[in-house]
């Protein structure tokens, strides 16, 4: 015979493992992380978009190990259920839930902290990230709609390619709302940041983890201006080295789109960075100071709307953004040549969400 409550243990899991029977787990799930959450444990609830992805699996399953996040939101059109069985397996804190399809796009939101969108196509050989917008602008489109209606106060994490254009739409959608705030719209540019360490660091001579590159201006090929002059520890450079190193920073997505061949472009390198960049979020959200990160935001920086540059991430998102500091005649050649491109790319995006 089981007891009363061996049987109540049982629905639970069983309403687990059974999204039809939503009601009974969205209580046992927000039941767990209230525990979690008055045992003392900082909780912060994340939902991915785009989550069964070449990006969102790696991704998901690298966010269900960060200690910061007690719910984990897997959103996609296809195969979460799949995912997210996988992915509740693991012996973490975060309780994760997963959704399908339109119709689950508001119980995804709902109540999130951290909304991180990698959905959308990926490029393939021969194509330009802008050859991606005409699917990705939709996409990004909804999904912003939906953030706007059901959690309007998320801090969000647009991974979607053009970023230079899919962040001026969000920006549109969330006006067009009324709950734009800009200080919690950033593009993810850690990539970038990330290949640009890696790659000074070899021709340094020395562990990544060491290196520093700020990378400023947007995300998709002369947009992507590492500040090689600003590189920490203090480090010079030959004008070939420069060269090289601009140019493999600048043409790191094509790199890998080539080695893959026709199957998609970085994904595993990008959940890295993009783990690396929302748990930089995170621990400014829980108040953590002196959290200084490169993304894409609404800044006064230069004449443009957006651009990439430092900023400091705290409770309310990037709460400061930084100057770029002194350029070298190469980085303002650089720089000119950058937001060119990115003003076309940003007036592309506004003008999709205003026609
Ligand atoms: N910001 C950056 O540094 C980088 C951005 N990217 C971009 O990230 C995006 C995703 O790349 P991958 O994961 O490799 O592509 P993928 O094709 O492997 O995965 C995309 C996922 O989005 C889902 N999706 C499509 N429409 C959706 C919708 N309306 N709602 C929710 N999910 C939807 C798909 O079902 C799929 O699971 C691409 O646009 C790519 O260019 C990729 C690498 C770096
Ligand atoms: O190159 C691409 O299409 C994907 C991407 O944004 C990157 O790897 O930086």
């Amino acid at each position: 015979m089981q007891s009363a409550e061996a049987k109540q243990r049982i629905a639970r899991i069983s309403a687990h493992l059974h999204p039809s029977n939503h009601q009974l787990e969205e209580k046992s799930i927000l039941k767990r992380a209230e525990c979690r959450a008055k045992g003392g444990a900082p909780g912060f609830k994340v939902a991915i978009l785009g989550a069964a992805g070449g990006i969102g699996q790696p991704l998901s399953l690298l966010m269900k190990m960060n200690p910061l996040v007690s719910v984990l939101h897997l959103y996609d059109v296809v195969n979460t259920p799949g995912v997210t069985a996988d992915i509740s397996h693991m012996d973490t804190g975060a309780v994760v839930k997963g959704f399908l399809g339109q119709q689950q796009l508001e119980n995804a939101l709902m109540g999130m902290d951290l909304i991180i969108i990698p959905a959308g196509i990926p490029r393939k050989p021969g194509m330009t990230r802008d050859d991606l917008f005409n699917i990705n602008a939709g996409i990004v489109k909804t999904l912003c709609e939906g953030i706007a209606k059901c959690c309007p106060n998320a801090i969000v994490n647009l991974i979607s390619n053009p970023v230079n254009s899919t962040v001026p739409i969000a920006a549109e959608v969330f006006k067009k709302a009324g709950t734009y705030d800009p200080k919690k719209l950033l593009g993810v540019t850690m990539l970038d940041v990330v290949r640009a360490n890696t790659f000074v660091a070899e021709v340094l001579g020395v562990d990544p983890r060491e290196v520093d590159v700020p990378v400023v201006g947007g995300h998709a090929g002369v947009t992507i201006l590492p500040l090689l002059s600003q590189v920490k520890p203090p480090c010079s450079f030959t004008a070939e080295e420069t060269e090289y190193l601009t140019k493999r920073i600048q043409d790191g997505g094509t790199e890998v789109v080539q080695a893959k061949a026709g199957a998609g472009s970085a994904t595993l390198s990008m959940a890295y960075a993009a783990v690396k960049f929302a748990d930089a979020c995170l621990r400014g959200l829980k108040g953590d100071a002196g959290i200084v990160e490169c993304a894409f935001v609404s800044s006064q920086v230069t004449e443009l709307p957006f651009f990439a540059c430092k900023a400091r991430l705290g409770r309310a998102g990037a709460e400061e953004i930084y100057q770029l500091g002194p350029l070298n005649e190469y980085e303002r050649v650089g720089l000119e040549k950058a937001k060119k491109e990115l003003a076309e790319s940003i007036q592309k995006g506004i003008s999709f969400i205003r026609k």
